[in-house]
């Protein structure tokens, strides 16, 4: 585990003084010997289909892979989910250093990276914006990544990424299957009511952290990091790292573990 003191760090947006609710915000530590086993959690059923990939968007907080959400072809249900979610995009956090850059941590760990994939109920609500506001809302899968061999499903994004290199750039990106960024093992898996983890922090969010990370190569996540928060016009170019938010009080939440 690396202890670090981060207190210097430019965050990339003001932590608001009030924060909606604020009882059940994201990201938290995962205290695996505090997660409560539930034998109910039935095994999570992501479907995905690939043509709905429409583009890749540097918003300035990230790089967001998104997806047409206005049909039920790409969807995820079962785990702790009661109803059909639909995939509308998946993005990264990461840091400027191998060290950290995980947005959930495990007993305190930091991992580089973290992706996650984000689901809205299409059950309950008709609109993305309608559901970001209601306490079953969305649905995001986190994923964390691990230094090692090169993943060879994601190359593809990373080939892409030079070319929304500055802040509002978008490209057409297609075929891309994010189920090829998920661990072999979707099984065992954390899940906790929280929220989102940037603006606007509203908790909506069923949260499902898988145990198994994916593993990338340095070179790969080196090119997360050549991205800029900044667009085309600003003088001051700011390189697109450490783009996590700091973990929030657990507030008496209980996580629970799919596996025991
Ligand atoms: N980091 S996180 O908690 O997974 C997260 C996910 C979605 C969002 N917001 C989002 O997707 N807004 C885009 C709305 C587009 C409507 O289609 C913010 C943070
Ligand atoms: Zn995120």
């Amino acid at each position: 585990s690396s202890k670090y003191v981060l207190s210097q760090m430019h965050p990339m947006w003001q932590e608001p003084l009030a924060i909606p609710g604020g009882d059940r915000q994201s990201p938290i530590d995962i205290v695996v010997r505090k997660s409560l086993f539930d034998p109910q959690l039935k095994p999570l059923v992501p479907a995905y289909d690939p043509q709905t990939c429409q583009q890749i968007w540097n918003n300035g907080y990230s790089f967001l892979v998104e997806y047409d959400d206005t049909t039920d072809k790409s969807t995820l249900k079962g785990g702790p989910l009661e109803d059909q979610f639909r995939l509308c995009q998946f993005h990264f956090h990461w840091g400027e250093s191998n060290a950290w850059g995980s947005e959930h941590t495990v007993d305190r760990k930091l991992f580089p990276a973290e992706l996650h994939i984000v689901h809205w109920n299409t059950e309950k609500y008709d609109l993305f914006e309608e559901a970001v506001m209601e306490d079953n809302g969305l649905a995001v899968i986190g994923v964390f990544l691990k230094i090692g061999k090169r993943h060879e499903g994601l190359q593809k994004l990373v080939d892409a990424l030079p070319a929304v290199r500055h802040k509002d750039s978008v490209v057409d990106f297609e075929r891309f299957d994010p189920a090829c960024l998920l661990p072999s093992n979707i099984n065992d898996y954390w899940t906790y009511h929280g929220s989102l983890t940037t603006p606007p922090l509203t908790e909506a969010v069923t949260w499902i952290v898988m145990k198994q990370h994916i593993e990338v190569s340095h070179d790969q996540l080196a090119v997360f990091r050549s991205l800029l928060f900044t667009s085309a016009e600003e003088e001051v170019q700011k390189g697109m790292v450490n783009n996590f938010r700091v973990q929030q009080p657990l507030r008496g939440r209980t996580v629970r573990s799919s596996f025991s």
